[in-house]
């Protein structure tokens, strides 16, 4: 186990333990990057953060030993609207990949075509100040009405406190909506609170929202360590996931995030975060409905495996 520091973030886990929890087959990480390399696939000179190189081979390597099937690749700020990175990596997963990519409102059509035949799926909107510059309203709207046509649907990433002013905007939108990492809660609130209240009313009232349970690394307040054995690592975002899983079970994914940018406290063990969502998902049904069918009805239709 352990990590190589490099720049002034922590490097991806370098020997992620074997889960205890065995993934159902054909089970899909909905939820990782492709960062480089570097020297084939340059980093955004308007990125916020470098990450280190993590590239399709050691994706593909993950997924083998953790067990999944599939991926989801997101496309990640560093990277920006350049998502030749991640393109790569479609073509060469043999149809088991998917993407979700970056553009901005001048990518023509024929781009558009291009991303589709690799394997995108979606685009992604950014709202976390510290990776992302502020995009008018009307551009998002303009490249979701595009990308709507091509079936394709928007992912989001935004934090807790500005869903109230999101709320609006999100809601217009004319597709599938997927919340990176259940729109980041503040897990030392209670999961009856009014903030976490608003994220359920949000999915609650809007059919066409789906969510993340991923990331309790990043909103822990507990950290990785399982108290004396039967205690859950990141046992205080259990209780959030688990809630959505339990009300929502046909509109909830999972991923790894690996290579997990932007962490500074602690390097999570894949294996680990593997073994976090049988805490989450307590039957094989809600898994299968977690890892299998949902990812397959979103991301792979044509596959009829849903
Ligand atoms: O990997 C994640 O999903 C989370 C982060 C980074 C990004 O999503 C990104 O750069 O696009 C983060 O919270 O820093």
């Amino acid at each position: 186990g352990g990590f190589t520091k490099t720049s002034d973030w922590l490097d991806w886990y370098d020997g992620p333990s074997r889960p205890n929890f065995k993934l159902p087959p054909g089970a899909v990480d909905a939820h990782c990057h492709i960062f480089g390399p570097g020297e084939q696939f340059p980093y955004a000179p308007e990125r916020k953060y470098t990450p280190c190189d993590a590239n399709k081979e050691q994706l593909f390597a993950l997924r083998d030993h953790l067990g999944f099937t599939r991926n989801v690749i997101v496309q990640a700020t560093c990277h920006s609207a350049d998502n030749r990175a991640l393109m790569d990596a479609c073509l060469a997963s043999n149809g088991r990949a998917r993407g979700v990519a970056t553009v901005r409102r001048t990518v023509a059509d024929d781009e558009l075509r291009e991303l589709h035949d690799a394997g995108v799926r979606g685009v992604r909107f950014n709202f976390v100040k510290r990776l992302v510059d502020f995009t008018p309203k009307e551009e998002l709207q303009e490249i979701a009405a595009r990308v709507a046509k091509l079936g394709w649907h928007v992912v989001i990433y935004f934090e807790a406190e500005d869903l109230p002013e999101l709320w609006d905007f999100f809601t217009s939108l004319p597709t599938t909506i997927v919340v990176d990492h259940m729109g980041r809660p503040d897990v030392s609130k209670p999961v009856d609170g009014p903030e976490f209240a608003l994220f359920r009313k949000f999915m609650r009232e809007h059919k066409n929202v789906w969510c993340k349970v991923t990331c309790p690394e990043r909103t822990t307040k507990t950290g990785p360590r399982a108290l004396n054995g039967e205690q859950a690592a990141y046992r205080d975002v259990v209780p959030f996931a688990r809630c959505l899983v339990d009300e929502f079970p046909d509109r909830v994914l999972w991923g790894t995030d690996w290579p997990h940018p932007n962490l500074k406290s602690h390097m999570p063990d894949d294996g680990l975060l593997v073994d976090f969502i049988p805490q989450i998902t307590p039957s094989a049904e809600l898994q299968q409905k977690l890892l299998v069918e949902n990812p397959m009805r979103l991301y792979w239709p044509e596959s009829g495996q849903n």
